[in-house]
């Protein structure tokens, strides 16, 4: 591993106040190195997204700290933490989120027209090549397939050469051929460009591209395996369905 490019320290999410406080984050250490590709599990309402949400900078941590590669994100203004997310972070979720009005192009470069940082042309030719989109540049979203709309996104999120690209369910909405197509493309950010992904997903097909498989349950790690197969997480995670059900 060479150094970190995220780590969260004591990380405490609590919403509500009052009589019913929900702790969705429960004192949770964590790091992820650079280069490498993370999948988050556990079962619903267990803290993934709330830790990627707080990890990103797009929600604020009740407690404890959240550090995007020496940078402190809960010591940092409300601009400079927008300014940390257009350029040092990107996200993919799982709608796509692509802005209908504009090209393929115009969607994929928007983040780094937002943050008025210069772009690095051959790094987005090298992108484009990487997402196979290239005779697709001037269409709009919605004559794409759901498959290739996901592939703008992780164009997009990979444009300003972040430190940490963080996926939501990224293959929640695509079927299972065109998810493996997403999964061998954020593989191969990966290990061909170097980026560092970390996935929050329910499907152990999904998490078998990862390196790594943390899984949480009520708001902590209960488990952080390295490569352990779909087979594997599976009986994982249904050991956590039967233990709840108890
Ligand atoms: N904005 C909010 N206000 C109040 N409670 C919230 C809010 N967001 C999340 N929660 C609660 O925090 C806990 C963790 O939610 P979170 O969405 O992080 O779980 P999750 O593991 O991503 O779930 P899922 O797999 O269903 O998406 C849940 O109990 C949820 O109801």
């Amino acid at each position: 591993m060479v150094g970190t490019a995220v780590r969260v320290e004591k990380l405490t999410k609590v919403y509500g106040v009052g009589s019913a406080p929900v702790t969705a984050l429960d004192s949770v250490d964590a790091a992820f190195g650079r280069g490498t590709f993370t999948a988050v599990m556990g079962p619903s309402g267990s803290g993934k997204s709330t830790l990627l949400q707080t990890a990103a900078g797009l929600d604020r941590p009740s407690s404890g700290q959240v550090f995007i590669g020496d940078t402190d994100l809960t010591r940092m203004s409300e601009t400079k933490l927008t300014e940390l997310r257009r350029t040092r972070v990107g996200f993919v979720f799982q709608a796509f989120n692509l802005i209908g009005a504009l090209t393929v192009e115009e969607n994929i470069v928007l983040p780094l027209r937002l943050s008025g940082a210069p772009a690095d042309r051959a790094w987005l030719a090298q992108v484009v090549d990487r997402v196979g989109l290239g005779d697709r540049l001037r269409h709009r979203p919605a004559a794409l397939s759901g498959g290739q709309q996901q592939r703008v996104a992780i164009a997009r999120a990979l444009a300003t050469r972040p430190e940490v690209i963080f996926c939501d369910e990224p293959t929640g909405a695509l079927d299972s051929r065109t998810a493996a197509d997403v999964l061998t493309l954020l593989r191969a950010v990966v290990d061909e460009q170097g980026q560092t992904v970390v996935m929050v997903t329910h499907d152990p097909v999904a998490a078998s591209y990862a390196d790594r498989v943390m899984v949480l349950a009520d708001g902590r790690v209960v488990a952080d395996m390295p490569q352990p197969g779909a087979a594997r997480i599976a009986e994982h995670l249904a050991s956590l369905d039967r233990r709840a059900a108890r």
